[in-house]
């Protein structure tokens, strides 16, 4: 399997090219800079046996000088300068080491940024919402932190802490194999000791991450229910369960902690220094009172001795920072393997906006379809309502207009041209959508709205925001247009959605897809909001998503989706008189919230009435 060797960019390495297995995702993510790395470690290995000659050096010069014919001072300046130059080489080559490491790091991470960034512009937008925001934050600060951790540290830290005891065993060795055999026993036995500390680790470390994610699943409860409880005068009741995880944590782990404090001290113990250099004191004085060796020999024991088993204690975190760095590698290439939204291979433009689906089925995960078989026609300059219970397919519906998914059977097409032939800056500047869940940029208001026309004038800017009923709120804030969202200054939901009503203005997409806000209760507010979108249906094709009938009542077309499939359709007068079920769903509503503009025309409910009449008013 090769690397690539033009840097980031598609990957030979990724699964499915060729019959080979891929590499791990660590080896292929590290590709482009394997070639550094190598150096870099080799550079490290260098380092670390250089910092062992010193010790040897001084050892030989104490085997000199207590000899049987001790040497003038001359003939210890070889010696001498063997020790220096060693240690000069290992603080250039450790420098060194570290160095490229970093800047190999640091491009990995510019080049691994860079492709997420890539690839996660071309997958499809239904990809990015919820659940997929979250692992691409992951991927992109967390992940790729972990590998810099990998990458640039533990690295190169283990070949210091594996290397340098390897040599200094290899020169006890010569000098005296019993005594250095004896200087390996601690190592051996903090091995067994630290294995049987970690018997069974994997089974309490999933209870450990079971019993962390109990408490802050408690943690979250009680945060999000503790107004609701005290409210109801049980404020003691809202910390049970928080208090019950965290004792039931405390409990398990001083459980663990117990039954492997013995020998995970014991492993501590025995590789500790003091205890290693006391055992070869003890051993090697009695070697040498036996004439079995010299004082002198005793010397590189005294000195390199403890550097023997001294891994044992660091190597630890290291094999934990290589599973962090490994995780982090499966998830990166996880993302990285996602199919991205796949380039038409016959480009066309629409011919007018007229929308057409036809046979339409579409599945999330390839099993199940959600949507079967609708045939849909959106003409332009009129409204289409689509009703239907919670889960009926209302939302995956509409959000194959703006291709967040595409479709899994049948076609969409705009203009004649089948979506999927689009080129997506085309599709965008005909399909914009406002949605129930609106983001905005930590940016100023002004760019906030001119998102969709980068170069509207302010006027162009200020005129959307007035039909967008946000004018007066912007001129509130500290600054005006000029103000930063997303810091100091937030604003509530319904103000946000206002302020994407004047984004979807300002960008002018003939055809819009609109998820009818239901979640600000504030007739006030719910009354802008409606006066917007009816500023913005105006002489659009528009496909509303309507979680309140007495809203569309006037719609073009009211669609009404079932279990994925459409079951009724027509006006909203023809569809009460053929008694099916949008005659129960709007009974229901009616009788379960009375429609305020019914009994009072003229007030703010009756703003809140009908996005299509708005439009006309
Ligand atoms: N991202 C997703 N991944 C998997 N399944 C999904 C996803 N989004 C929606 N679904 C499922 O698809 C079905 C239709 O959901 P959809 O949100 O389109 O319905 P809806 O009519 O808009 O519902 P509501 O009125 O409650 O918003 C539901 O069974 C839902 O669980």
């Amino acid at each position: 399997m090769t690397s690539n060797p033009s840097g980031p960019g598609p990957d030979p390495a990724a699964p499915g090219a060729g019959t080979q297995a891929p590499p791990p995702p660590l080896r292929a993510l590290a590709a482009p800079v394997r070639g550094r790395l190598a150096l870099a470690v080799g550079l490290q290995a260098v380092a670390a046996l250089a910092g062992v000659v010193p010790f040897i050096a001084v050892s030989r010069i104490a085997d000199r000088l207590t000899g049987g014919s001790p040497a003038d001072g001359d003939a210890l300046w070889p010696l001498v300068t063997a020790a220096c130059a060693a240690g000069l080489l290992a603080l250039a080559c450790g420098t060194a080491a570290g160095a490229l490491a970093h800047v190999a790091d640091n491009d990995l991470q510019l080049a691994l940024r860079r492709r997420l960034a890539r690839h996660i512009g071309r997958l499809p937008l239904g990809r990015l919402t919820d659940r997929g925001t979250g692992e691409v934050k992951q991927a992109v600060r967390d992940d790729v932190s972990a590998l810099h951790t990998l990458f640039a540290h533990t690295l190169l830290d283990l070949v210091a802490l594996l290397t340098a005891p390897v040599l200094a065993l290899g020169y006890l060795l010569t000098v005296d194999w019993r005594l250095a055999l004896v200087a390996v026993l601690p190592l051996a036995a903090g091995v067994l000791l630290f294995r049987r500390a970690m018997s069974g680790a994997a089974a309490q470390m999933a209870e450990f991450g079971a019993a962390l994610g109990r408490i802050s699943s408690a943690a979250v409860e009680f945060a999000a229910g503790i107004a609701v409880f005290k409210s109801f005068g049980r404020g003691r009741k809202a910390h049970e369960r928080f208090v019950g995880a965290t004792e039931g944590f405390a409990d398990f782990f001083s459980g663990w902690v117990r039954a492997t404090l013995v020998s995970s001290t014991a492993a501590v113990l025995v590789v500790a220094p003091a205890v290693v250099l006391l055992l070869l004191t003890v051993v090697g004085a009695v070697l040498v009172t036996h004439d079995h060796m010299t004082g002198a020999e005793l010397v590189p024991f005294l000195l390199l001795g403890p550097a023997v088993a001294a891994p044992m204690g660091a190597v630890g975190p290291r094999v934990q920072q290589i599973r962090a760095g490994q995780a982090a590698a499966v998830r990166v290439t996880a993302l990285l393997d996602t199919p991205t939204v796949p380039e038409s291979t016959t480009p066309t433009l629409p011919e007018g906006h007229h929308v057409s689906m036809r046979g339409v089925s579409f599945s999330y995960d390839g099993r199940t379809d959600v949507l079967r078989g609708v045939d849909l026609d959106l003409t332009p300059g009129t409204v289409t309502a689509l009703v239907g219970p919670s889960g009926s397919g209302k939302s995956t519906l509409a959000s194959l207009l703006p291709r967040f998914h595409d479709v899994t059977k049948g076609s969409v097409t705009l203009g004649g041209a089948d979506l999927r032939d689009i080129p997506a800056t085309e599709l965008y500047r005909r399909v914009g959508f406002v949605l129930q869940d609106v983001r905005l940029l930590r940016a100023s208001v002004t760019d906030n709205i001119r998102l969709g026309r980068p170069d509207a004038t302010h006027e162009e800017v200020e005129r959307c925001a007035r039909a967008a009923r946000i004018h007066d709120r912007v001129m509130a804030l500290p600054d005006g247009y000029a103000t930063e969202l997303g810091g100091a200054v937030t604003l509530s939901g319904g103000e946000a959605q206002r302020l994407s009503i004047a984004r979807a203005l300002l960008a002018d997409a003939p055809v819009l897809v609109l998820d009818e806000a239901t979640a600000y209760a504030d007739p006030h507010s719910e009354a802008l909001i409606q006066d917007g979108l009816s500023a913005l249906a105006a002489g659009r094709t528009l496909l509303v998503i309507a979680h309140r009938l007495s809203t569309i009542r006037s719609a073009d077309r009211i669609v009404v989706l079932e279990d994925g499939h459409v079951t009724e359709q027509g006006r909203h007068d023809e569809l009460l008189a053929a008694q099916g079920r949008y005659a129960r769903l709007w009974e229901a509503q009616r009788s379960a919230r009375p429609d305020p503009a019914d009994a009072v025309p003229g007030t703010a409910g009756h703003a809140a009435d009908d996005i299509r009449e708005g439009s006309t008013r």
